[in-house]
């Protein structure tokens, strides 16, 4: 039986409606890695987020909107432009929840801020603006499978048990990021040359990692990158 690893979706607004989407490779990236992928509606309902991780084993937080400064107690800067709240809130509900099951959680991008403001944590609401001395992180004319900064990876951590210790190269669309982490989580990457947190892991739990970048954009042109997708179908088994 495949493990049943539910995946968050991002609106697609469009003039006569509105869409729950999900990049396709998300779903391709569960899929290689051997797990079944199941798409989770941004819904109203709070209430039903325990109810939709009844079904599943594992869930993936993906990427998309910023998340709302309000959450962690700011009022947005003037490069916030693009918050969704009720994602945000059912979100948070459903991150809260699996973390506190202790089920197998992976973030990517947004899904690693959620993640770590489900917990308590913070965001910088724009490096760029907020960061000194901050490198690129937000190269929009580069295709999703390129490569763009490197990050380097802390000792004694399930990502170094991935990817090793050498400068690892991953492909970067964000200019918001982790700067208090969250209750039990600790910072297990940083990219090179600015500090930035690139991913941050809760030790104390089965299987709590998440990443800033997009491994699932990754996992066709550069294979080392599904390390990320069958440590959580493996831990969701
Ligand atoms: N808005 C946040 C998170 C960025 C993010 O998740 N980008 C993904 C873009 C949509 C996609 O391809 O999934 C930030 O800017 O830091």
């Amino acid at each position: 039986m495949k493990p049943k690893i539910g995946i968050t979706t991002f609106y697609e607004r469009r003039p006569h409606k509105r869409y729950c989407m999900v990049s396709d490779h998300y779903v391709r990236s569960v899929r290689m890695a051997g797990g079944l992928p199941v798409l989770l509606p941004i819904s109203p309902d709070v209430e039903d987020a325990a109810a939709y991780l009844d079904g599943l084993d594992g869930v993936l937080f993906s990427g998309g909107e910023d998340v709302s400064p309000l959450l962690y107690g700011e009022s947005p800067v003037k490069e916030v432009t693009d918050i969704c709240p009720h994602r945000d809130a059912f979100e948070m509900a459903l991150a809260r929840e699996a973390m506190r099951r202790d089920m197998p959680v992976l973030g990517i991008c947004r899904g690693m801020q959620v993640m770590n403001v489900a917990a308590g944590g913070t965001l910088y609401q724009d490096v760029f603006s907020q960061v000194t001395d901050c490198l690129g992180h937000l190269p929009m004319k580069m295709a999703v499978e390129s490569l763009y900064h490197t990050v380097s990876i802390e000792p004694d951590t399930k990502l170094v048990a991935m990817f090793g210790e050498e400068p690892l190269a991953v492909n970067s669309f964000h200019h918001q990021a982790v700067k208090e982490v969250g209750e039990g989580f600790v910072p297990t990457a940083f990219s090179t040359g600015d500090a930035i947190v690139e991913a941050i892991e809760n030790p104390g739990k089965k299987f709590c990692l998440a990443v800033q970048w997009h491994a699932e954009d990754l996992t066709v042109d550069h294979p080392h990158f599904l390390r990320l997708f069958s440590a959580l179908v493996d831990a969701s088994r």
